[in-house]
């Protein structure tokens, strides 16, 4: 139990702050308001006096999270000119998204960071970028999960005045914070201090002093006030918390000795026609609130987004077009001309099967490296309403195809020609059609893999899934189909390898003349192709079957991606059920997270 039957409310026009000892159970309130995470939690939550639909809350509520999770390599103005064209669709005209930016960017003080890319900020301007992107629809209620760690004093004061002027605009704002100094204590309209679970205070934050006074707690003269209540919370004036919590029904009334006038004047339902001041150009008290933009809107702006982020990681785009080439070459003088030499038709087989394990691992590793980290910024865009998941997955899907395209074609140019296969065009496609499939398909298995894993055990996990696949591709060679037992034979079916290698021996050996033994060799015992073919049990099958497979596996791939995906972000009952179940195991196998 993390926390125990706390009550309270939060007001529009206020900064609220929620305070508490380390692992009292903030965050934990905070993601249980925002609805980011509250399965487990009972109780309810009621806005305006009325239950909370979690639905319509989340489409005008928006939750800055503790992470600074920002998309990197662009700029501070193109980061917000995505968030703008994704949040306010075609409802603004674009000088009116630049204007709005522009106010935003004013008002955070990142007017001067306009170009500098989001990877070079600061701790204090990612944290006020985090904020700017989210201002951007004008949000009525605003949760942030410790807005200033990291930050030095005078960032902070800056960073709560600037809470404090986006409240004043009528928005509900709820901020958790670890012990602030005295200065920024005062400047929060309303407090909210966790212990243990249970709320401990709620009221003006200077007032305090006098609540604690009333219970025989007197605050030591030039001390922080909310360095001595995080003190009492852990006990080293006695054990109070009972009688605290108790004084304060656990959050249900406020203690305001001496509320500010100031205070009551803006104290008032969380009304979105209130929000009237910041920022002129964003007056949208007609706003749904929803996704603005369209599906296909959505789609190009984030394929857009995209494909310049791939652009600018230039360092690892020279990368790989050198990776292709010279593994393109390497394989291609290891293999010189053997594609027409009879008696290096088992060395040929092996140049195909190298080939595809190529295909295998270059298109999965980054991704397995790369997705995990990404998963956790969709998280955010998601849950704060950027974009439909469907719209972000087909774009990420759509938006790697053409490099594979042109560096797969690059590869297979050069092992083809320097391998000395066959110069016909229709081998050629054949083997090109096979080696782009096996590509796609090995980078959808590996969303599939590291769409529910952390980096370190998507990159443990993926080579491991792929040993399997290799060995039953190749399982029975020499030996016969017939021979292979029944089982292995079922579970060859379920190696996409498989369909690839009897892919690209139809369309490179089957049908093909016989080739001429070398002087220098006595007897070549596979010179007659075609009997290759047979010997390796794949007399019968035909490439379009192989294709038709490895077209089924990508789609399987794909689905089960976004599948495991959307679990990810928001699990179904069978989905949580089996979460459930791995706890216990790892509960009780003592297996670490
Ligand atoms: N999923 C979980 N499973 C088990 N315990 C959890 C879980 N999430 C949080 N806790 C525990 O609940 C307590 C409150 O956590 P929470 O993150 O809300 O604290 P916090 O007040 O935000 O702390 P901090 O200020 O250090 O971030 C902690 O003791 C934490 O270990």
């Amino acid at each position: 139990m993390i926390l125990r039957s706390v009550g309270g409310e939060f007001k529009s026009g206020q900064l609220s702050a929620i305070l508490g000892p380390s692992g009292a159970g903030k965050s934990t309130l905070l993601n249980i308001l925002a609805g980011y995470k509250c399965r487990n939690a009972t109780g309810s939550v009621l806005i305006n006096g009325e239950q909370r639909n979690l639905k319509q809350f989340r489409k005008m509520s928006r939750y800055i999270m503790q992470e600074d999770l920002i998309q990197p390599l662009l700029t501070v103005h193109e980061a917000m000119l995505v968030a703008a064209n994704l949040k306010l669709g075609n409802n603004l005209k674009e000088a009116a998204k630049l204007n709005a930016i522009r106010e935003i960017l004013e008002l955070l003080r990142l007017s001067g960071a306009k170009y500098t890319q989001t990877d070079m900020l600061s701790g204090g301007e990612r944290k006020r970028l985090s904020i700017a992107l989210e201002l951007l629809n004008n949000p009525p209620v605003l949760f942030l999960d410790e807005p200033t760690t990291g930050l030095d004093d005078l960032s902070c004061s800056q960073c709560i005045s600037l809470l404090k002027t986006i409240a004043k605009g009528g928005r509900t704002v709820i901020c958790s914070i670890h012990t602030p100094s005295a200065k920024l204590f005062s400047e929060f309209d309303d407090v909210y201090i966790l212990s243990a679970g249970q709320c401990v205070y709620k009221g003006y934050g200077p007032d305090v002093v006098p609540f604690l006074a009333n219970l025989g707690l007197e605050c030591p003269k030039h001390y922080n006030p909310a360095d001595f209540i995080i003190e009492v919370c852990c006990f080293e004036y006695g054990d109070c918390h009972e009688r605290m919590v108790t004084s304060i029904e656990n959050g249900r009334i406020t203690y305001n000795k001496k509320a500010p006038a100031r205070l009551e004047e803006v104290v008032s339902d969380s009304n979105i026609s209130l929000i009237k001041e910041y920022p002129a150009a964003l007056d949208i008290s007609d706003h749904s609130f929803d996704h603005e933009s369209g599906w296909i809107r959505q789609f190009n702006i984030l394929l857009r987004r995209m494909w310049l982020q791939m652009w600018r990681d230039k360092c690892y785009l020279v990368l790989r077009v050198f990776l292709y080439i010279v593994i393109g070459l390497v394989i291609g003088n290891l293999y010189l001309g053997m594609g027409q030499d009879g008696s290096k038709t088992l060395f040929n087989f092996g140049f195909y099967f190298c080939s595809l394990i190529f295909f295998m691992y270059i298109p999965m590793m980054p991704v397995l490296l790369q997705f995990p980290r990404e998963v956790q910024l969709v998280k955010r865009e998601h849950f704060n309403k950027w974009y439909r998941l469907s719209a972000y997955f087909v774009a990420l899907s759509v938006s790697t195809i053409p490099l594979q395209v042109l560096l797969g074609s690059v590869y297979v140019c050069l092992v083809y020609t320097l391998s000395g296969q066959p110069m016909e065009i229709d081998r050629l496609l054949m083997f090109y059609v096979i080696c782009l499939l096996t590509g796609i398909i090995s980078e959808s298995l590996g969303l599939l893999i590291a769409s529910q894993l952390t980096i370190v055990n998507a990159m443990f996990i993926g080579p491991v899934v792929t040993v399997p696949l290799m060995l039953l591709a190749v399982y029975g060679f020499g030996s016969g189909y017939d021979t292979i037992p029944s089982l292995i034979k079922i579970a060859m079916y379920f190696s996409y390898l498989r369909y690839s290698l009897e892919g690209l021996i139809h369309a490179m050996l089957k049908g093909r003349e016989k080739l001429e033994c070398p002087e220098s060799e006595q007897y070549c015992i596979y010179t007659d192709l075609n009997f290759f073919v047979k010997e390796m049990g794949m007399e019968n099958t035909l490439y379009w079957v192989d294709i038709v497979a490895l077209v089924g596996v990508f789609l399987l791939f794909r689905g089960g991606s976004y599948y495991l995906l959307r679990q990810r972000l928001s699990p179904n009952k069978t989905f949580l059920a089996l979460q459930y179940i791995g706890r216990i195991i790892k509960s009780h196998l003592g297996v670490a997270r």
